[in-house]
């Protein structure tokens, strides 16, 4: 086949990288040049001859892979979590100055998820209250998940987009992190527990009625659609998008 995509996966070794590894390995439009651990010099991702890097390594790293990425005109899937307001403004100047290379930071690359992120900010603007609980294996090393950090973003526009006001909330004690953490007005609880994978529940309270809206991921299989998705569309959209929904028309 010509024209396939050239692809070089970061953090080949951990638990998403190594399964990224596989799925563009066995995917027949794309090429596997290079897979890179934590020793490994950027340079080989140009020695090697990729047109697209997916970064799958640890908040502290991710930054300059993508950097180096970007200054070097290639095109760049990232699903490593870290990516605050602040850094994604620098790498959207940084792509100024590279206007033909495609980012995508993407939270969360399971198709139910986003889903469910979206559903939630739709829902969010009709309940009183809304409050999320993130589930994760207990070796996770950041808290809360990207994905809830999303999530909450999406669903605090949302409300103030449509004039809603704050969740009511009585509390005036609390032990420190008993109401879980603030992400733009929105109660964030993060659990980890063994045995756990990627799970998310949004709760919405009305006056004599909920709803949830929950999400797992039980094998790390259910990210791979979307990153594959992420590096074929990631050249024909310029510039940074943040979040797989950016790619999906999901009709809002
Ligand atoms: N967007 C999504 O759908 C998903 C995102 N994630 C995120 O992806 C990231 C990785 O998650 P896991 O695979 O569970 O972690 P992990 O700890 O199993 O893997 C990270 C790997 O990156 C390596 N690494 C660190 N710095 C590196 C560098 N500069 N170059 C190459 N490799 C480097 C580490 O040695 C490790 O092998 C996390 O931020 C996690 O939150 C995880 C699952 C789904
Ligand atoms: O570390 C993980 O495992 C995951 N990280 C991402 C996040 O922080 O949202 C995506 C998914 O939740 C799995």
């Amino acid at each position: 086949m010509t024209n396939r995509i050239a692809v070089a996966v970061l953090g080949a070794t951990g638990r998403m990288g190594s399964e990224a590894v596989r799925a563009v390995d066995a995917a027949e439009d794309m090429e596997l040049v290079a897979a890179l651990g934590r020793n490994d010099p950027l340079s080989t991702v140009l020695d090697a001859g990729a047109t697209h890097i997916v970064d799958l390594t640890v908040p502290d790293s991710t930054e300059a892979n993508v950097r180096f990425a970007v200054e070097h005109g290639l095109h760049a899937v990232v699903g490593t979590t870290g990516w605050s307001d602040e850094r994604r403004a620098d790498l959207a100047s940084l792509l100024e100055a590279a206007p033909a290379v495609g980012v995508l930071i993407a939270p969360n690359f399971a198709l139910g998820s986003v889903l469910a992120s979206a559903f939630a900010a739709q829902a969010a603007r009709y309940f009183e209250s809304v409050e999320i609980v993130e589930l994760h294996h207990p070796n996770k090393v950041d808290a809360p998940s990207g994905t809830a950090v999303r999530t909450a973003e999406l669903i605090a526009a949302e409300r103030a987009a449509a004039g809603v006001p704050a969740s009511p909330d009585a509390t005036e004690t609390s032990l420190d992190g008993a109401r879980g953490a603030d992400v733009d007005g929105v109660r964030v609880h993060a659990v980890r527990l063994r045995g756990l994978v990627a799970h998310q529940e949004v709760l919405l309270g009305g006056e004599g009625e909920q709803l949830t809206l929950r999400h797992d991921s039980y094998d790390r299989a259910s990210f791979m659609p979307g990153v594959l998705l992420g590096l074929r569309r990631a050249a024909g959209r310029p510039g940074l998008t943040y979040g797989l929904d950016g790619y999906l028309d999901l009709g809002n």
